[in-house]
């Protein structure tokens, strides 16, 4: 028993909304909190969410609601989802319904642009209330909501709410992994989106199945030479949160981060495919900020600065990629 009885799910995006599930499933009750009318009524009404989860039907006893303080009083902990670059703005929105001690976990996956902060910054200056947990892992939300089996990790400094929070959010499909090294879960899952972004790349340019292994693995170094620079830990790279997620998203084409390096890798314009999306491509706002906390940190991050220079600076892929490919040789290792 965890104490943990209403869950707060502020956000119904495709991850909000499989959350909202999963909590169902564990037995909590749930209100799930939707920016967009049209989602609360599919959500309420028809029992699913045509504009970010089709195809997936939800638990009816899910509900949605457009009325955030409500939703946020009414919860003993709340899980945030919003995209990463308007979670400060949804913190704001929230604060004055927010109790003292309540758990606030982090769920978006991102480094906010403006500020180069990690979530969990943001969250700390702007909810100083909130005891604060991060939720990060491999975990494509339509399986998730389809209750196909997923490890996630959850990361809390304070060890007793993190178990709480493990036993209010897992059941046998769903295995949440408990931590304390909040900055290590967010590195890595901010990190692996900008070099699915990589990975999609060489894919779309049919560099093979060798330069794909050889980027995900020399982008784990990258992503561990940050994590450790916060102050993370190099076994948290290697878990869930790190190696994990970056497996799961720089291999499949259900990512989006991925999907749009291989449609850039095609030879596509970035504005065309953003154009034709309303779902959040993460890589593509935290790759500058990813960039500019690692330049803050004297730290190397060559095939991450490869992808913001592409992205987000007018540079040529080609250029880029020969450029990479004719650094210096080095030793191995992070
Ligand atoms: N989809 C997944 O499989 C998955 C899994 C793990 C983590 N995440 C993370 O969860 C976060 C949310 O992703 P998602 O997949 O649920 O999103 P989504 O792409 O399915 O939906 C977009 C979301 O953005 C919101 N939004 C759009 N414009 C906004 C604005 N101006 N202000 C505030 N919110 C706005 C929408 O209401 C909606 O909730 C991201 O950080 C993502 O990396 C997603
Ligand atoms: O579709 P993506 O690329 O945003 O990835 C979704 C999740 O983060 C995978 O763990």
């Amino acid at each position: 028993m965890s104490g943990l009885e209403r869950i707060g799910v502020i956000g119904a995006g495709a991850w909000g909304t499989a959350l909202a599930v999963t909590a169902r499933r564990a037995g909590r009750m749930v209100a799930l909190w939707a920016r967009e009318p049209e989602v609360v009524e599919a959500v309420n009404a028809r029992h699913c969410n045509e504009l970010f989860l089709p195809g997936v039907a939800l638990d009816p006893g899910l509900a949605a609601s457009g009325d955030l303080g409500a939703v946020v009083a009414a919860a003993e902990a709340l899980l945030l989802v919003t995209p990463a670059q308007h979670l400060r703005a949804g913190c704001r929105a929230l604060a004055a319904a927010c109790r003292p001690g309540t758990p606030v976990v982090i769920c978006s996956k991102g480094i906010e642009l403006a500020s180069c902060a990690l979530m969990h910054e943001v969250v700390a200056a702007e909810l100083p209330q909130a005891v604060v947990a991060v939720l990060s892992g491999p975990t494509f939300a339509a399986e998730v909501a389809r209750g196909l089996p997923t490890a996630i990790t959850l990361a809390c400094g304070d060890a007793g709410l993190g178990q709480a929070l493990v036993e209010a959010l897992g059941t046998p499909s769903f295995r949440p992994y408990l931590s304390d090294d909040l900055v290590g879960a967010e590195i890595g899952g901010a990190v692996k989106n900008v070099l699915a972004i990589a990975c999609g790349i060489v894919e779309g340019r049919g560099f093979g199945d060798n330069a794909r292994a050889a980027l995900i693995t020399r982008g784990l170094a990258e992503m561990s030479r940050l994590a450790l620079a916060r102050g993370g830990r190099i076994e948290t790279l290697m878990g869930l949160s790190g190696l994990g997620d970056l497996m799961l998203t720089a291999s499949s084409t259900q990512s989006r981060n991925y999907s749009l390096g291989f449609a850039l890798g095609e030879g596509r314009a970035l504005a065309e495919i953003l154009g034709g999306r309303h779902s959040v491509t993460e890589g593509v706002h935290s790759a500058a900020a990813v960039v500019g906390m690692a330049e803050k940190h004297g730290i190397e991050m060559p095939i991450c600065a490869v992808i913001d220079a592409v992205l987000n600076r007018g540079a040529d892929l080609d250029s880029e990629i020969e450029g990479l490919l004719a650094r210096p040789f080095r030793s191995e290792g992070v």
